[in-house]
């Protein structure tokens, strides 16, 4: 049987988008791998095939450099998610959100779920410099050249934040509600900002399940919308998905 008729077909797309170097693919990894891995500045794009329950989410990674901007819309094009991403050290990185990848998500579907998640926050927020992944891999297991560092460098780093926060959660709130009225949706009837508006450490592993998990959730209807749309899946028992989500399962990357 050749390779190719062995490939699942998503049912449903999430998008990682923003600036070069906010972490897009370290947060990737992290879901993914359970690892904090050295990274190397993406080229045009990979996905990863999710399964979620009885359904396949493909997760894109984009590449943040300003010479790949173009491909962007091609990569929102029929998104159900997209993760807008910021380092919460870098106010730039999240005005560029706005400026410069805003309008790429015109593609996207016209109920297209949207996130604002800052990025980095273990160098800024002493919560999220403790360890949250749940898979049993410790942090010493992680291959990043950060984790190298010496131990008492280490440990001062751990009780006094390393760079200021420069992007506040009230920010990033406020851009959440922007995007809304971008898109033409009203605040009262939308996902509020308090729930689509996350701090994440890639690093650490802070906030990360909770982010692409959250999202899976609620891009379900999205899911069934679509295959009771094309009737292949007349009935949906969306208990049995539940149940089978908290099962990690894990396809390859390309
Ligand atoms: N301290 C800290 N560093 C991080 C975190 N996430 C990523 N980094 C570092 O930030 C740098 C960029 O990470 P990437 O994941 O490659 O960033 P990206 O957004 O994919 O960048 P492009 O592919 O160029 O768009 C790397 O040196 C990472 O090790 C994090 O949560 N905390
Ligand atoms: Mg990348």
């Amino acid at each position: 049987m050749p390779e190719t008729s062995k490939m699942k077909k998503p049912d449903v797309k999430v998008v990682l988008l923003g600036d070069m170097n906010v972490g897009k693919t370290s947060l990737l990894h992290r879901y993914t791998e359970r690892k904090f891995k050295d990274t190397i500045s993406t080229v045009g794009g990979a996905f990863f095939l999710k399964q979620w329950g009885p359904y396949n989410i493909s997760i894109w990674d984009t590449a943040g450099r300003e010479q790949f901007h173009g491909l962007g819309s091609m990569y929102c094009r029929g998104a159900a998610a997209i993760i807008l991403t910021y380092d919460v050290t870098n106010w730039q990185s999240l005005a560029e959100l706005e400026e410069r990848f805003l309008s790429l998500t015109d593609t996207a579907n016209h109920d297209c779920i949207y996130a604002v998640v800052g990025n980095k926050a273990d160098l800024t927020d002493p919560t999220a410099q403790q360890s949250q992944d749940t898979d049993g891999v410790s942090e010493d297991q992680t291959e990043c050249e950060e984790d190298r560092t010496e131990p008492e460098v280490l440990s001062a780093s751990l009780t006094s934040p390393a760079s200021p926060k420069q992007v506040t959660h009230e920010d990033a709130m406020a851009l959440y509600g922007r995007i809304l009225r971008y898109k033409g949706l009203e605040e009262k009837s939308s996902l509020p900002a308090e729930k689509m508006c996350f701090e994440t450490s890639a690093k650490t592993g802070y906030n990360v399940d909770t982010l692409f998990e959250t999202l899976f959730d609620l891009v379900l209807p999205s899911i069934l919308r679509k295959r009771n749309e094309n009737q292949e899946s007349p009935t949906v028992d969306l208990e049995e998905c539940r149940g089978g989500s908290s099962k990690r399962a894990r396809s390859s990357c390309c």
